[in-house]
């Protein structure tokens, strides 16, 4: 077990140890159990006094409610180490994503953020499945195991008792059905184990298109294609869990053949060896019992060979160095702050320069728009200035300081605001809100509902704040969700605010009244707005025009109307279109 992964589990020693102990103290009850029976049984045939049976009586009736108790508290102790591990390692896996560095280069996605160099999709498989998968590490690995090794060795011991000749035999059936068969399981269920969890991801991939996109598919008479390659998906995985079952059968019923010949085998050494009827009856049965102990080694290694990739991912992640972050981390100053890009460029794997060597200052306090056709790098531009995207080559620096200077979570809280994936949480009104901000005051969190035209939103919804919004609560119109996700980038006031788009849901006097109003109310940080509306920009104190990755124009936008360039075509566009 790794040290992140132990980590994890460490805080619970005491309960493992107690599960492990339970559960094999549960198996060796079991085979006590037998071994006793099968004495009493042979002994009674022989018609002794009442006394000489009195012990082993007592003895079975001892081990038969041991065995009950115990495998109890190894559920118990079991499941609750698992299940507290489980939550322990979540957290660690969810902070390793969150500070895992994103790069284009090694991302390959510029707008994944808090997943780290993961797309949100795998990030989320890494946070649920592959954790999750890591419990049955514990809980169907490593303690049936555990178990079934000292109960097999009690076994051989006790074997050894009735007939040491007897006592090989069962070494050997032990060795077979404990150590072979599991080996087989494990090399041959490994290709339909991997053929299975691929399908599985595609079919969860093909399953999604067609749950959520039901409504686009019906509309584009696509639904049959759609199921249809769900369908193949389900055939493929069902083809690869068949093998699997198959698997499992026929070692299942190989174990069982084993565990028979191995009884057979150390009932005729104990006779061979000349022993009683009571030594060969608790040989044979005590045989029984031993291998039957080891037979769930085979699943358990069946299991392994399943989980062990989940376990490979999640190690990955919790022994992958984090951010870069400084020995001695620089505070960042209150109030708004400078922003400068140096020679900024952003190359995506697949070849896409979203930003070519790019240099802009906006000085502290400064309300800066920024404009440009589709695709022209204002996003990334934000998400490089935001340092949630590492550029390619090129320094971002904030307060005159390189972003590496400050620490990842003082970073995350001075250069924030409303980014085109901003997601509305299951829960009120008030609560989404919050988030930005926990220890808002009720002024501060109307004034910021007022800047974002919530306000109205909120009065006409019977509960007002109190509505619960996202899964399971009402749905919000594009509009709606859009004034939540700014009033809650608002109510934060970063000392640099990014907005990204914040109003492109809205209508467009609406839209143009916020904007003017983002642009010109006095006080907050340095704001960098990304927007398509020109209209109120006239308020901006600097207009930002970009085109390919690079700017292409800047300065006031009365100044830029006024002179050809790509500015004053948008601005005509505009005017147009009004
Ligand atoms: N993960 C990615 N992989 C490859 N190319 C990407 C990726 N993300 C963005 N791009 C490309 O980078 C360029 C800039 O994208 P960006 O999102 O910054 O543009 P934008 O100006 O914000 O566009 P819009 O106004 O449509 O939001 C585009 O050509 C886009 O296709």
């Amino acid at each position: 077990m790794s040290a992140g992964m132990w980590g994890a589990v460490r805080p619970y020693t005491g309960r493992l140890v107690l599960a492990a102990v339970a559960g094999t103290a549960a198996e060796v009850c079991g085979l006590g159990l037998v071994a006793a029976a099968a004495w009493l049984i042979a002994r009674a045939a022989q018609q002794p006094t009442m006394a000489a049976l009195s012990l082993a009586i007592v003895a079975v009736r001892g081990f038969a409610l041991g065995k009950g108790g115990l495998r109890y508290v190894e559920r118990l102790a079991g499941h609750d180490v698992a299940l507290r591990a489980l939550a322990e390692l979540r957290g660690r896996v969810f902070d390793a994503l969150a500070a895992s560095p994103t790069s284009p280069a090694s991302s390959g996605a510029g707008r994944e953020r808090a997943g780290g160099r993961l797309r949100d999709g795998e990030a989320l498989t890494r946070l649920v499945a592959d954790v999750e998968a890591v419990q049955d590490l514990l809980l169907r690995c490593l303690l049936p195991s555990v178990a079934a090794a000292v109960c097999a060795a009690t076994g051989v011991v006790v074997t050894a008792w009735a007939s040491p000749r007897a006592a090989l035999v069962v070494a050997a059936g032990v060795l077979v059905a404990g150590l072979v068969l599991p080996l087989v399981a494990a090399v041959c269920g490994g290709r339909a184990a991997a053929r299975a969890a691929t399908a599985r991801q595609v079919l969860a991939v093909r399953g999604l298109d067609v749950v959520e996109g039901a409504a686009d598919l019906a509309m584009f008479g696509a639904t049959g294609r759609f199921v249809a390659a769900a369908d193949v998906a389900a055939a493929d995985l069902e083809r690869a869990e068949r093998s699997m079952a198959r698997l499992t059968g026929a070692v299942a019923a190989a174990g069982v053949v084993v565990q028979g010949m191995t009884a057979l085998a150390a009932a005729w050494a104990a006779i061979g060896a000349g022993g009683d009827q009571v030594r060969v009856a608790v040989a044979a049965l005590t045989a029984l019992v031993a291998v039957e102990a080891v037979l769930p080694v085979a699943a358990a290694a069946q299991r392994l060979r399943e989980v062990w990739p989940s376990y490979r991912r999640v190690i990955d992640l919790l022994t992958a160095p984090p951010s870069p972050s400084p020995a001695r981390p620089r505070p960042v100053p209150p109030g708004p702050l400078a922003v400068e890009l140096l020679g900024v460029s952003v190359v995506h794997p697949d070849g896409t320069a979203a930003l070519r060597r790019v240099d802009l200052r906006i000085e502290r306090g400064r309300r800066v728009a920024i404009v440009g056709a589709s695709g022209a790098g204002k996003s990334t531009l934000l998400a490089a200035a935001a340092g949630h995207l590492a550029p390619t080559s090129g320094t971002v620096r904030l307060a005159d300081h390189s972003l590496d200077a400050y620490a990842p979570a003082d970073l995350r809280a001075a250069v924030r605001g409303l980014t085109q994936d901003a997601h509305v949480f299951a829960g009120t009104l008030r609560a989404n809100l919050l988030l930005a901000r926990p220890d808002a005051t009720d002024a501060q969190l109307v004034a910021a509902a007022r800047r974002a035209r919530l306000t109205e939103v909120v009065q006409a919804l019977p509960e007002g704040w109190d509505t619960v919004v996202g899964a399971g609560g009402v749905g919000l119109s594009g509009g709606q969700r859009q004034r939540l996700l700014l009033a809650r980038a608002l109510l934060s006031d970063p000392p640099v605010l990014l907005l990204d788009e914040p109003v492109e849901a809205l209508d467009v006097a609406c839209a143009d009244e916020m904007v003017t109003d983002l642009l010109s109310a006095p006080g907050g940080g340095t704001l960098l707005l990304v927007t398509h509306r020109l209209a109120a920009l006239r308020h901006a104190d600097e207009v930002v025009v970009m085109d390919g990755g690079q700017i292409v124009q800047r300065g006031h936008h009365d100044e830029l109307c006024a002179r050809p360039g790509p500015y004053r075509d948008l601005w005509e566009a505009e005017l147009l279109t009004a």
